[in-house]
């Protein structure tokens, strides 16, 4: 029998690598401290990018008043949902910010100061279900990203516990929140996002993502990291800066 070299394979067919957790880490860390990237930078890239895979696949006009529920962890994976719900705005779209755990670092004050600036509403208490699936008609899972350790600390339960039993359409933010960022959607069921937009290359747990829809973005990989980490990222159209995948 033919032993197949999955390396080689993924190479010759050129499909997108999935990153384990450590991989997205070291990624991150390098454009920071030898490319010198800082992190303002990319998460304005990031976060542009899933506003507008989100305003490509929900359409505005299908949203008539309802509004967009953003929520937002307390690390970079948060501060994305910030800039996207900054961008769905001006995108003209209604997001309203839930934001339960603020973190007191100047990046992030200044993300919120931006969002209440434009009149974007940030709500600390999460609304009741009811409210979600009336007056909702997506919700944004800006939660956790690729630092995330299970299991959900209590404070983001009720959340999570609310995206699982909800009707109204999920986008997640690099990594549907709860699962674990290479094994996926927890044994106990999980939130099932039908948007997921990986950011700079998708994680392993994206390979278990059975959603609509699943859009890479975050085009800002130098192609000498891409080389190094063996990423075979797919090509992006034009100037696009999110690509649909698959
Ligand atoms: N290079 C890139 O692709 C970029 C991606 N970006 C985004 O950044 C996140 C990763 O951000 P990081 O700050 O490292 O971590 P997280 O947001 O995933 O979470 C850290 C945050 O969450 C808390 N936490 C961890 N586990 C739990 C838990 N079980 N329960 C509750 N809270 C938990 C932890 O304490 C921290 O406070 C990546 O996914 C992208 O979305 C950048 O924006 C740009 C570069
Ligand atoms: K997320």
């Amino acid at each position: 029998m033919k032993i197949i070299n999955v390396a080689k394979l993924s190479r010759y067919c050129k499909m997108v690598k999935y990153l384990e957790q450590e991989e997205a880490i070291n990624i991150d860390l390098e454009l920071f401290n030898e490319y010198q990237y800082s992190v303002n930078q990319l998460m304005e890239l990031a976060g542009l990018s899933c506003a507008i895979a989100i305003a490509k696949t929900y359409p505005k006009e299908k949203f008539l008043d309802k509004s967009i529920l953003v929520c937002c962890g307390p690390g970079n994976n948060g501060g994305d949902g910030l800039v996207s719900a900054r961008h769905l705005k001006l995108f003209d779209y209604k997001p309203i910010i839930y934001y339960p755990q603020r973190t007191d670092k100047l990046l992030y004050n200044d993300l919120t100061h931006q969002c209440s600036s434009m009149s974007i509403p940030i709500i600390q208490c999460l609304p009741e279900k009811s409210t979600i699936d009336t007056q909702f008609g997506l919700i944004v899972d800006a939660l956790f990203g690729f630092s995330f350790k299970p299991p959900v600390r209590e404070t983001f339960v009720p959340i999570v516990k609310l995206m699982k039993n909800t009707e109204v359409p999920i986008a997640s933010i690099d990594i549907p929140s709860g699962w674990h960022v290479e094994h996926g959607e927890p044994e106990e069921g999980g939130i099932k996002p039908e948007l997921l937009i990986s950011l700079t290359a998708p994680k392993k747990c994206a390979q278990k993502f059975k959603g609509k829809y699943h859009y890479l973005g975050g085009r800002f990989i130098p192609p000498k990291l891409e080389e190094k980490y063996g990423l075979n990222l797919p090509k992006y159209p034009g100037t696009e800066c999110c690509v649909l995948l698959n």
